[in-house]
């Protein structure tokens, strides 16, 4: 069984390794919208997988150093993409998180990145 809760900060970015002439080289911003799903099972009397406040908890203070700032500074973020900023995100969330089951992010309506781990098959 799978729990989700959704977040959103803003922050802007650039991507420096695109080639030249990409439009993401270019200083601009997202409202990131962020998923966080954990899993396991929801056994009597709670019948829950965790309370979502104490998720709220874990995932805040991460969100924290992300909302309105400019990714590229942030060690680890040098090149912000939506696939690093999950994987930078799982570094952060899992030692205090051990039923993180996925990261989901979006940097537009159209345009995410969803990451299952680094032991993930894909
Ligand atoms: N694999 C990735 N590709 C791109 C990333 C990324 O993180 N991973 N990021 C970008 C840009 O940051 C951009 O913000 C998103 O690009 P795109 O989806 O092209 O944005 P649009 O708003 O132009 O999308 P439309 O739906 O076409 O309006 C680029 N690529
Ligand atoms: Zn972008």
């Amino acid at each position: 069984m799978q729990i989700y809760k959704d977040f959103h900060f803003e922050a802007a970015h650039r991507l420096p390794n695109v080639p030249k002439g990409h439009k993401c080289a270019r200083l601009h911003g997202h409202s990131f919208q962020l998923r966080i799903t954990v899993a396991g099972d929801a056994p009597p009397p709670m019948n829950w997988i965790m309370d979502f406040g104490d998720l709220k908890k874990v995932v805040n203070p991460i969100i924290d150093q992300l909302d309105h700032y400019y990714l590229n500074d942030i060690p680890g973020l040098e090149n912000p993409t939506s696939e690093r900023l999950c994987e930078w995100l799982w570094e952060k969330l899992s030692p205090s998180l051990p039923q993180l089951y996925s990261i989901e992010l979006k940097e537009t309506c159209t345009s995410g990145c969803l990451y299952t781990g680094p032991n993930a098959a894909d």
